[in-house]
């Protein structure tokens, strides 16, 4: 976030200076927006950069406890700068929150610079996880940096002290924004691309129970609940994918768009690589600790690999934005975006609103089980409930007094269509990936997977649907069996549509997933590698074991 923040905030004369420098670490940087007392709202930010003219300077403070700059990743221990967002203050006006590159630690010794106090945050949750982070605190106490270290792109200080607002828009930060929401994304698809991997693995070598039709025990995978839970998150993983790589070229559509001082699309591509952060994050979260408990008692080891992965992977659904907020955003934008419809054609993946008339009277046309076979059928389906969930809330908002108090009060039905818009954008870009090119034998997994995904996100949001009275209960029924239908294709493919991800053993660090199947022997090996078992008899044994068996501490007339 550093070096992006630097690009989409930074003038030309700033960038060149920084940039060479970070890239080549001659400096590290960090990005120090959060504080102890605020996160989410930004413009609650507490820092001041007050300029002094006198000496052409910031004077960088942090007046209160909770002006603590608090989280940003690699402020404890390693960053020489901090990228500091903080209130800028001109001849004792308050010009709201800009950003500032205050050096830290001495590039000569790494300590702290003068009146800077500077540390770790502490211990995060899990073992190992995000521990590796030294995420830190910062205060500053009068602390004096140059002018020409607050980033200047968007605005400006004179020498004499004036603030200058720059004609271009706010969004010139974009790209960065999209730079990273798409790094999320794709990081999405392949830490849940892991998880599956060794649930899949897992789910085809252990065996349990039998029926009187096959000899010995079934494999676990074979069951159709250990099917209905594991399969969609491997479909899920898939789409991710997709979507993720459909973000790539987003984001070179935008910088191009950028560059021809084209801002048209920006709205929506903010709306839309918040929503898709906001979803993918919390959806692979849950799906690892879903793959997780799809393993049995073993997944709870940390040999599975799979706590470490969602202690490390958790707070993606924070970072990078609170993932309720981020719907929040999105909702707004939906709202907008329906109240300027009949004069402001939507574009890009809002395109759909456009047709919100006929998406808000034709009912689905479904009737038995494979007319859901169709991509176009299914693609309405997403974006009926979708374009009626946003008008339904925003009709009720319409007819209220425009309160924010209304708006607060409708939140859970704002961040549920703003959710529903989402799982159309994901619903359709994986459609658009099995249109592009692909070679028949991989496309026709690739449809299994996408009818999978899409049938068990329509499943699982089934309440909504109903709703929106779009469509009906048999046809929700309808789509479960056909559903069913794709775990059977699924299921012979399945270890093979998971080594496809290509993980290694070394990579996964699972005993469990590994790709030779070899659970049980490295499980027990694995065992003897763990330090209690570097004793025979353990340590303590004399001082507390030993007095508990020979003294008969435990007898019914001790008065213990
Ligand atoms: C591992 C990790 C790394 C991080 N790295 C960095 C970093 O490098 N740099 C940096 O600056 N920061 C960093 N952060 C901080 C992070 O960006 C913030 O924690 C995040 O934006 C959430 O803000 P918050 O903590 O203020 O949460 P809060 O906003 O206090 O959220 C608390 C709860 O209140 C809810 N809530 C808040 N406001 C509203 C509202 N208006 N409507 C409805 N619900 C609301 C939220 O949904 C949430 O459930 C990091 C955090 C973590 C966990």
């Amino acid at each position: 976030m550093f070096i992006p923040a630097i690009k989409g905030q930074g003038t030309e004369e700033q960038q060149h200076k920084w940039l060479p420098l970070a890239y080549k670490m001659a400096i590290i940087g960090c990005y120090a927006q959060t504080e102890l007392g605020h996160g989410s709202n930004v413009q609650g930010l507490e820092t001041t950069a007050t300029f002094d003219p006198t000496t052409d300077e910031f004077i960088m403070h942090s007046p209160t406890v909770t002006s603590t700059k608090w989280w940003p990743g690699g402020l404890g221990k390693a960053s020489t700068h901090a990228l500091v967002y903080a209130r800028l203050i001109t001849d004792k006006k308050d010009h709201g929150i800009h950003a500032f590159i205050a050096p830290i630690r001495s590039l000569e010794d790494h300590t702290p610079l003068p009146n800077v106090t500077v540390g770790d945050i502490g211990v995060k949750f899990g073992n190992g996880g995000y521990n590796t982070m030294d995420n830190g605190f910062l205060r500053f106490d009068h602390v004096r940096i140059p002018r020409e270290n607050m980033l200047m792109r968007l605005a400006t200080v004179t020498k004499d002290g004036k603030y200058v607002r720059s004609n271009k828009p706010r969004q010139l930060g974009y790209g960065a924004m999209v730079f990273v929401r798409q790094g999320i994304v794709i990081d999405a698809s392949i830490y849940l691309s892991r998880a599956v991997t060794i649930a899949v693995r897992y789910s085809a070598v252990r065996r349990q129970f039998g029926n009187k039709d096959e000899p010995g025990e079934l494999q676990v995978i074979q069951y159709r609940t250990q099917q209905s839970r594991l399969f969609p998150l491997l479909a899920t993983a898939y789409a991710y994918r997709a979507v993720g790589f459909w973000m790539k070229s987003l984001y070179a559509d935008v910088m191009k768009r950028l560059n021809d001082n084209d801002f048209s699309t920006l709205p929506e591509v903010h709306a839309c690589t918040a929503g898709l952060k906001s979803i993918t994050t919390s959806v692979t979260a849950d799906g690892i600790e879903e793959c997780r408990k799809l393993c049995g008692g073993h997944g709870f080891l940390c040999a599975s690999g799979l706590p470490e992965l969602y202690a490390a992977y958790v707070p993606a659904c924070t970072y990078e934005g609170d993932n309720t907020i981020l719907l929040l955003q999105v909702a707004r934008f939906l709202l907008k975006t329906l109240s300027q419809v009949s004069k402001v054609r939507p574009v890009g993946t809002a395109a759909y609103l456009g047709n919100i008339k006929q998406l808000s009277t034709q009912n689905c046309k479904v009737s038995q089980g494979h007319d859901w076979l169709n991509t176009s059928v299914l693609l309405e389906a997403f974006e009926a409930r979708s374009a009626r969930q946003a008008a339904a809330v925003a009709l009720r908002l319409a007819k209220g007094s425009g309160s924010e108090a209304e708006f607060q009060e409708n939140t859970p039905e704002l961040v549920e269509s703003a959710r529903a818009h989402c799982q159309l954008i994901l619903v359709s870009k994986f459609i658009e990936q099995l249109q592009t090119g692909t070679p028949e034998g991989i496309r026709k997994q690739l449809e299994v997977l996408c009818y999978t995904y899409a049938f068990s996100q329509l499943i699982d949001n089934a309440g909504d649907f109903l709703a929106t009275g779009y469509v009906t209960g048999n046809q929700i029924a309808l789509a479960k069996e056909e559903l069913k239908h794709m775990f059977d294709k699924i299921r012979p493919n399945a270890v093979a549509l998971v080594d496809a991800f290509d993980h290694t053993d070394d990579y996964l660090g699972s005993a469990l997933g590994r790709y030779d199947g070899d659970v049980y022997t490295h499980l027990y090996k694995g065992a003897f590698k763990e330090s209690l078992n570097d004793t025979v008899v353990v340590d303590g044994y004399e001082e507390y074991l030993k007095p508990v068996l020979t003294q008969n501490l435990w007898a019914p007339h001790s008065k213990l």
